[in-house]
């Protein structure tokens, strides 16, 4: 029997972000081992013109959810989306629901964020630091509070490359952080976020930072641990390999590639390539909240949950590995072929962004206004070259994070628990983890059937010819205008055609005495 599974039985949990990423698998996984868990109340706000019950319609209607809803019939019933705003005072929860949820909730499990990496410095406080400093407030007035987990991420201090489980303090105080963004306008804050982020890419990773300081500075009387995820993928295994749901890290450009838009990308090829699958996460969670709760730990652990130290694969593999699959798996009605060049040197790749991206969509632009359409293809290639520029300072480094704390807490679980929330990446197999994760992507992002694989592969052939045939239109019109303005040209093009004419006439002729 598995301890983990068994501590959650019965207990009521409290999950923020449930409808993100992380949040999903995380609820999944709950329902699937603890079926007898009292319940599970989840902070959601209306979005998209969903209510926050539809939203959970949704979710629980879902593929991810297909296994939970046989073991767990009634976990409809065992959800309780409570109406919250986490950017509001109070988050605007009722009065009702917040005194449900002091007065039951056992354990905190805080996936709530803007994973943006541009958002507004005050959004992003808001949500990231504010949010989190208020969670920990309402969680020092439940009385039943076991553990509270908060999933920051491994970039936190990505200003460093090494990196050990512990907090980096950030240069000004979180709570100075705080009341600035409550009388600063917009035009000052914009103009100081530069200086507050230092030598971090973006606001993501500076406020996901501060957000851990206010974690340690609040924790004195909580019972806390830190996750540190590194870049989140599909699943590994479970529920079923390959889910992914959204568009943030690879997943986004694994789409670009496999559509042909995007064919060069400044990388450096040897660099660890840091993925983790999201089940992964999710498992070495549940382990943490159990481990936390049961044995007290007397200061607040953090925990790394990256692949890098155990398990290593650079970019390049992981490039390779990508167009493997789309060898086998083509995405339908792509824009070019599939191709994938690294470079390092920020002139090359201003060169390939002019030739393979910038141009090909200037031509299509143009073919689309000949035939009357509206030309959309530079837009989409200026927004997918934005994302890759935000996206580069991640793959052109490597980072070493220390894995104690995680390596300590494999080592408590049982035989049983390591293999139900199992979080050892060693065992993971790159080159099926990754083919699963393309075809994830082209079956739950996509939603292409895999009955479309014979016209996909014979549209790939179609554009290979163009692709040829184009080549060979430009080298013989450039030819044709070199042989008109040059004489040096001019007398290498005779001197080739007249060779041809007399190597043929001496073969017509050879073969004529033969005969
Ligand atoms: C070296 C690799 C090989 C490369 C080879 C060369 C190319 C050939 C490829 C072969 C195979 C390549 C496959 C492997 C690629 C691996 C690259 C991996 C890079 C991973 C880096 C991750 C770093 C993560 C570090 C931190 C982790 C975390 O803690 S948090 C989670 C990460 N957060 C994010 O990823 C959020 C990022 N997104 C944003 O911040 C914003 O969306 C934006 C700023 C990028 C854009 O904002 P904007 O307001 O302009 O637009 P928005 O409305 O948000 O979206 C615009 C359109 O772009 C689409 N979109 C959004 N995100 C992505 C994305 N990540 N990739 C691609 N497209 C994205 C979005 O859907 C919109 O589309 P439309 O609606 O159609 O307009
Ligand atoms: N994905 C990754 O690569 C990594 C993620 N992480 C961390 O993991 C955690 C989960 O990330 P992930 O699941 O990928 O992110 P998602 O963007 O998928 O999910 C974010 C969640 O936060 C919720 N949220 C955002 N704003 C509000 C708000 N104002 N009120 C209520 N809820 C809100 C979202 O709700 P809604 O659906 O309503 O928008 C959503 O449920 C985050 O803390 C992130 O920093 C760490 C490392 C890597």
């Amino acid at each position: 029997m598995s301890m983990i599974a068994a501590f959650y039985s019965g207990k009521s949990i409290l999950i923020t972000g449930a409808t993100g990423f992380m949040g999903k698998v995380l609820m999944e996984k709950l329902f699937r081992t603890s079926p007898d868990l009292k319940v599970i109340y989840i902070l959601v706000r209306p979005k998209a013109g969903q209510t926050t019950q539809q939203r959970v319609f949704q979710i629980l209607n879902s593929k991810l959810f297909e296994k939970v809803k046989e073991i767990c019939p009634n976990v409809h019933e065992k959800i309780r989306a409570i109406y919250a705003d986490l950017n509001q005072n109070d988050f605007a929860i009722s009065k009702e629901d917040m005194q449900e949820l002091l007065s039951c909730t056992n354990i905190v499990f805080h996936c709530a964020a803007t994973v943006r990496f541009d958002d507004h410095l005050r959004h992003a406080v808001q949500l990231n630091v504010t949010a989190t400093q208020q969670l920990l407030l309402m969680a020092s007035q439940m009385p039943k509070l076991e553990a509270f987990i908060h999933i920051s991420t491994a970039f936190s201090n990505c200003n460093l490359t090494h990196i050990d489980e512990v907090i980096y303090p950030c240069s000004v105080e979180p709570k100075k952080i705080i009341d600035s963004m409550e009388w600063l306008d917009d035009a000052i804050i914009d103009e100081i976020t530069p200086k507050l982020i230092g030598d971090r890419p973006n606001i993501y990773t500076y406020t996901k930072a501060l957000g851990e300081m206010v974690v340690q500075q609040e924790s004195e009387n909580l019972n806390i641990a830190i996750i540190r995820p590194s870049i989140v993928g599909a699943t590994w295994q479970e529920p079923f390999p390959g889910w992914v749901d959204n568009l943030n890290g690879p997943s986004g450009l694994i789409i670009a590639a496999g559509k042909g838009f995007l064919r060069s990308i400044r990388a450096t090829p040897m660099a660890v390539a840091d993925l983790i699958p999201v089940d992964t996460v999710v498992n070495l969670t549940l382990a943490v909240g159990w481990y936390t709760a049961v044995h007290r730990p007397k200061s607040t652990l953090i925990y790394h949950c990256t692949s890098g130290n155990l398990n290593p694969c650079n970019w390049r593999e992981m490039g390779f590995q990508v167009l493997a699959t789309f060898e086998k798996v083509p995405f339908e009605r792509a824009f070019r072929r599939p191709n994938a060049d690294f470079t390092t040197n920020t002139i090359t790749s201003q060169y390939w962004n002019a030739v393979s991206h910038r141009a090909p969509a200037i031509i299509y632009d143009f073919y689309l206004r000949l035939t009357g359409r509206k030309p959309r293809m530079t837009k989409v290639m200026n927004r997918l070259l934005k994302t890759v520029s935000m996206l580069e300072y991640f793959v052109n480094r490597s980072w070493e994070w220390s894995t104690y704390n995680t390596e300590m807490l494999m080592s408590e679980l049982s035989p049983e628990d390591q293999r139900v929330f199992n979080f050892d990446v060693r065992q993971l197999n790159w080159l099926e983890y990754i083919e699963n994760y393309v075809l994830g992507v082209k079956k739950y992002l996509l939603k292409e059937d895999m009955a479309g694989i014979p016209e996909a592969k014979q549209h790939l052939k179609r554009l290979r010819n163009i692709h040829y045939l184009f080549n060979t239109a430009l080298l013989l019109i450039a030819w044709r205008l070199l042989i008109a303005r040059s004489q040096m040209a001019r007398n290498v093009w005779f001197f080739i055609v007249s060779f041809c004419y007399k190597f043929l006439s001496y073969f017509r002729a050879s073969s004529t005495l033969k005969v």
